[in-house]
């Protein structure tokens, strides 16, 4: 499958950090990090906006590297855990990506190697122009620092996200699991799930 792009425009210090403040006049100058592939859809008010396709993108597909990732010592609403004790600011239009019990995306920090440019947002079915990407939260945290309660309005919403520590182990391990979780989200449900069978023995 071919990659659409694997480089934001620029590697500087992302400047559109403006999901905690009112976003509209600071929109004005914005420059998006991935020309051609997805824009920032800014709304008035806190942590409204989101992230739009600008094209096609098949089932599968790589829409974007996450090469700009820089790592953070502090776990806050923009940060992306990528394993067990590794937390990264995205430092890209990436940040707007909202969370969906039914996303259209999945943030793969867990099947390539241990750098940022291994790290892959992925189309999880196919994605048409104009619709919004949205990936699953607990697929990377485990304990969110800011729960919400979820607006995606889909059939399998789950209500509150605060991160995997608090989802049922069936929803997340097993052959099929209703919802798809990075390598780190597994073992640390699985460990979970160990620790809670050996304290009712
Ligand atoms: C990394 S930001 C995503 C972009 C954010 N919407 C913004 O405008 O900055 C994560 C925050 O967005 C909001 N958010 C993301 N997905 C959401 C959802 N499905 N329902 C409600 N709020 C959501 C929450 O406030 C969350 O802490």
């Amino acid at each position: 499958m071919a990659t659409a792009a694997t480089s934001p425009s620029s590697t500087a210090a992302y400047a559109g950090h403006m999901s905690n403040g009112e976003p509209t006049a600071l929109s004005q100058s914005y420059v998006p990090t991935h020309p051609g592939l997805f824009y920032v859809q800014f709304q008035p008010g806190s942590y409204n906006s989101s992230l739009t396709a600008l094209r096609d993108f098949a089932k599968g597909e790589t829409i974007a590297s996450m090469d700009a990732a820089r790592e953070s010592k502090l776990i806050r609403y923009s940060t992306v855990q990528v394993a067990e004790d590794r937390h990264v600011e995205l430092n890209s239009d990436l940040l707007y990506c909202n969370h969906s019990c039914d996303p259209t995306v999945v943030f793969d920090v867990s099947s390539g190697g241990p750098n940022p440019s291994d790290w892959k947002a992925k189309a999880w079915k196919n994605i048409k122009k104009g619709d919004t990407l949205t990936f699953f939260y607990p697929s990377t945290e485990w304990s969110m620092s800011q729960p919400f309660v979820c607006n995606c309005s889909s059939a399998q919403c789950l209500g509150t996200i605060s991160g995997a520590a608090c989802l049922p182990a069936e929803l997340l391990l097993g052959d099929e699991p209703r919802y798809w979780v990075n390598a780190h989200i597994r073992k640390l449900k699985e460990a979970q799930l160990k620790q809670q069978q050996q304290a009712q023995q």
